[in-house]
């Protein structure tokens, strides 16, 4: 083994062995990892100034008890939890999952992505993430409410707009923001919009970030297919989920002229041979928070799919492009497979790390471009940093004038992406000019502000 290869290793042991059964981090921290040979070879600096052990620690790690009383006047205790996972290019930025799922693991991971990803978007913002083990599903209004205050009431001693500004992620969307910034505004006493993102249109939030994972995602994707010489433009989609970032990606792939065969939620999948009726869609998930299945009880030829994830749809169909927007780890080696025997060309996560290591081999060894989540997604970020921008100047930018915003930056980090690979003889490969990319601008900022 080169000396390279060595301290990889060994770094990696070290990460295991600090954070058991943490899978999903470890998980993370391998496909940075696996990109970084090159780099270590031809720049000894970062291994001599321990860069990757610096970067694998968090900052800071937070968890905390939240308490809150249900309709029934029983007591609830959840966890809360915020990594604070690096600071060298901005104050910490990261949405805030709400997901019975949700442990210390998870928002390490989510951190440690985040971290890379908001170092592509060129914008300066650091790594966090957040959370809790709460499961929205079947609370009421009022429920939602007061556990978002209870969360806030802890977390509010630990973010700040110069510090870490929290946003969205699975199971916190515009509604639970508007609780959390509604209990930070009574507690902190002042007008402080810059410390969460994702707000309402008119008490300081953006235009377009609603819109802007989703919107981001088929940008990037649009910028890997040209590459190659293809388009949206009649192509056969199919995307998981249905939550905000799958609805806006749906959205922006019709509008370029694809057509999105299935969707899917935790329950099961549609498949809709005439193309998804995204109005229909958006009333039964968005309006009614309602069960996917029930989109085919109004549509003449679609299919429930219970139980199944969406890329069962590629055993029905042709497919030539596929966006998990779900969660991780929900393609794996089997589905990937389904996928290239139905035809698919592309991938691009716009979840994180909805791809499973052995899921992404297939993929690459069929040469199937792929969009890694640090790239593809980060047009959510990217907003939240622009919404920040309004914030801080005390202005409203038009939705034209952001997206335009947001398309440039997806159209740098693709360039980012695609110039980093083929520098390091990788021509195609995002996921090496993600990593390799990202891992620069945070590398060179930790050195450069000494041991901290
Ligand atoms: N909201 C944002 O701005 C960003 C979100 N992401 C990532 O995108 C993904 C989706 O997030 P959002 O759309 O914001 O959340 P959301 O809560 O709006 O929607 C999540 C969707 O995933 C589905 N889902 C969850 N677990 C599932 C499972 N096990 N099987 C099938 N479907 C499942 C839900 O039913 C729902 O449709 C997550 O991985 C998140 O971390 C990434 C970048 C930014
Ligand atoms: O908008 C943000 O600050 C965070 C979005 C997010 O959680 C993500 O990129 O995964």
């Amino acid at each position: 083994m080169s000396l390279t290869t060595d301290h990889l290793e060994s770094v990696y042991e070290q990460v295991i062995s600090r954070n058991p059964g943490e899978d999903e981090f470890h998980q993370a921290v391998r496909e940075v990892f696996d990109s970084l040979h090159p780099v270590l070879a031809d720049h000894p600096q970062y291994v001599e100034a321990s860069v990757l052990e610096r970067i694998c620690e968090p900052e800071r790690q937070i968890t905390f008890r939240v308490p809150w009383v249900d309709d029934d006047g029983r007591v609830q205790i959840n966890r809360g939890f915020r990594v604070q996972f690096n600071s060298a290019l901005g104050p910490y930025k990261g949405g805030l999952r709400f997901h019975p799922t949700v442990l210390a693991g998870t928002v390490k991971f989510l951190g440690f992505e985040q971290t890379f990803k908001n170092a592509l978007t060129g914008l300066p913002i650091g790594g966090g993430k957040g959370g809790a083990d709460f499961d929205p599903k079947g609370r009421s209004e009022a429920e939602i409410m007061r556990f978002c205050q209870s969360f806030m009431t802890e977390a509010y001693r630990h973010i700040g707009y110069d510090l870490d500004i929290p946003a969205g992620d699975i199971g916190v969307g515009g509604r639970e923001i508007g609780y959390l910034f509604g209990q930070y505004k009574r507690i902190a006493g002042r007008w402080e919009s810059g410390v969460i993102t994702g707000k309402g249109i008119t008490w300081g939030g953006s235009l377009v970030r609603k819109e802007a994972t989703g919107y981001g995602t088929v940008y990037f994707t649009d910028h890997m297919l040209r590459a190659t010489g293809r388009s949206f433009d009649g192509a056969k989609v199919l995307v998981s989920g249905s939550g905000n970032v799958a609805i806006y990606a749906i959205q922006k792939i019709q509008e370029l002229g694809g057509v999105v065969l299935g969707a899917s939620d935790s329950s099961g999948s549609v498949y809709d041979p005439d193309g998804i009726d995204l109005n229909l869609l958006r009333r039964i998930k968005e309006a009614q928070r309602g069960r996917i299945s029930e989109y085919v009880e109004k549509r003449d030829r679609a299919e429930f799919l219970e139980g199944r994830n969406v890329w069962a749809v590629a055993e029905k169909s042709d497919v030539d492009i596929a966006l998990p927007c779900a969660t991780q780890n929900e393609l794996d080696a089997d589905d990937a497979a389904k996928l290239i025997k139905a035809g698919v060309v592309a991938v691009a996560e716009g979840a994180n790390m909805p791809t499973t290591p052995e899921g992404y081999r297939v993929l690459r060894e069929a040469e199937v471009l792929f969009g890694p989540g640090k790239a593809a997604n980060a047009g959510g970020v990217a907003t939240s940093a622009l919404e920040m921008q309004q914030n801080a100047s005390r202005d409203t930018w038009s939705f034209d004038y952001t997206d335009t915003r947001l398309s440039e930056i997806m159209e740098n980090i693709h360039s980012a992406c695609a110039e980093t690979a083929a520098e390091y003889g990788r021509e195609g490969d995002y996921v090496t000019g993600a990593n390799i990319t990202g891992f620069l601008r945070v590398a060179d900022a930790v050195i450069a502000q000494g041991v901290i």
